[in-house]
């Protein structure tokens, strides 16, 4: 007997996705292949926000941590019908509150469900159709099994999660680790150097994870673990791109115009040592990123002062 599952499992669903870039078009094309309507909002295409939201019954945002702010307040003054889902695929950090994506979307919209997209997610692999696994998380059981089904193909592997924090954060996180890989690759310092950079990363990114009030075994999982390996390893990631220029000698002024679309770690790595100042949390790695992003050191000097830190039990 074939016990394959068929997708799609769910009746079509209209999609409004908001940020038209890389990643809004790729999660745009996973869900129009599984036979769901989507309608594009971008802030230079030819589409009104209102009718785009209006007439959506999930509203994905792709838009860039700098933008989803203003965008969430457009959102608000349009007002959502009352049964829409929010799905936020942002991985950043907010500035001016240092929330995350989701926590803005949940504070602007306190009654409606919002769902996390995150994992190990490079989009030009996904837009050739390889396999790849990512997870849906959220405080509402049932809005995350209904994005669940609507991206589920055999392609794309989607999991739920009820810590959309920890997924949320481990997604958004890696992106500071990802700079640092790329400057160990940068400067040739071998496997050993990169194994003990990914494991203490994460061990960096668990300790402010839960101290934000996410579970320690979410990051154990794909939106953690998971999407460090792929984001540290691949040159096809935008922050890891960062790093191995910045340890070719590029400054980040001529780095950052010639990226195909968003680094969100530049941003993330200012907000995370502010936050991380603020409450004391002990965050090395993201310190020499965050000295090296801001010209203060080498990416010679960031290593050094890493290996020179005082020793203490693992
Ligand atoms: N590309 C990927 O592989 C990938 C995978 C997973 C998650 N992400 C995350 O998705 C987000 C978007 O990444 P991307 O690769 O699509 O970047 P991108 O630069 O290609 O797209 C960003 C989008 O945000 C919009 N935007 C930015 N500021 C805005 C503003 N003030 N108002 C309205 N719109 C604004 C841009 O117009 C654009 O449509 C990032 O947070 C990224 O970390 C990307
Ligand atoms: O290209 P990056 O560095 O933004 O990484 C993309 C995704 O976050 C990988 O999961």
């Amino acid at each position: 007997m074939d016990n394959k599952p068929t997708f799609p499992a769910t009746k079509p669903q209209t999609l409004g996705i908001l940020g038209a870039g890389v990643w809004g078009r790729t999660l745009g094309q996973l869900v129009s292949q599984n036979g769901h309507r989507v309608e594009y909002w971008s802030r230079s295409g030819d589409r009104s926000l209102e009718e785009v939201v209006t007439g959506a019954n999930i509203l994905l945002s792709a838009v860039s941590m700098k933008g989803v702010a203003s965008v969430l307040s457009q959102v608000k003054a349009i007002g959502l019908g009352t049964d829409t889902i929010i799905v936020t695929a942002t991985k950043g950090l907010d500035p001016q509150t240092t929330c995350t994506a989701a926590q803005l979307w949940q504070r602007a919209f306190r009654d409606r469900p919002v769902v996390v997209l995150a994992g190990p997610n490079l989009s030009k692999e996904i837009q050739q159709g390889l396999p790849a696994a990512t997870v849906v998380a959220s405080n509402d059981e049932s809005a995350a099994s209904l994005v669940q089904e609507v991206f589920s193909s055999s392609n794309f592997r989607v999991y739920t999660n009820p810590d959309p924090l920890g997924v949320e954060l481990g997604g958004t996180l890696k992106n500071v680790m990802a700079i640092a890989s790329g400057v160990c690759d940068g400067l040739q310092l071998g496997t050993n150097a990169k194994a003990a950079l990914l494991t203490r990363g994460l061990t960096e990114i668990i300790r402010i994870g839960t101290h934000w009030g996410a579970q320690m075994e979410t990051f154990y999982g794909l939106s953690g673990l998971g999407d460090l390996l792929a984001t540290c390893n691949s040159p096809l990631s935008r922050n890891y791109q960062v790093g191995y220029q910045l340890a070719q000698g590029k400054t980040l002024a001529e780095i950052l115009p010639d990226l195909e679309g968003t680094a969100e770690g530049v941003n993330t790595t200012q907000v995370l040592i502010q936050r991380a100042k603020t409450l004391e949390i002990s965050v090395p790695i993201s310190y020499q990123v965050h000295q090296l992003l801001e010209g203060q050191i080498t990416p010679k000097d960031a290593v050094e002062a890493l290996m020179l830190r005082d020793i203490k039990p693992e």
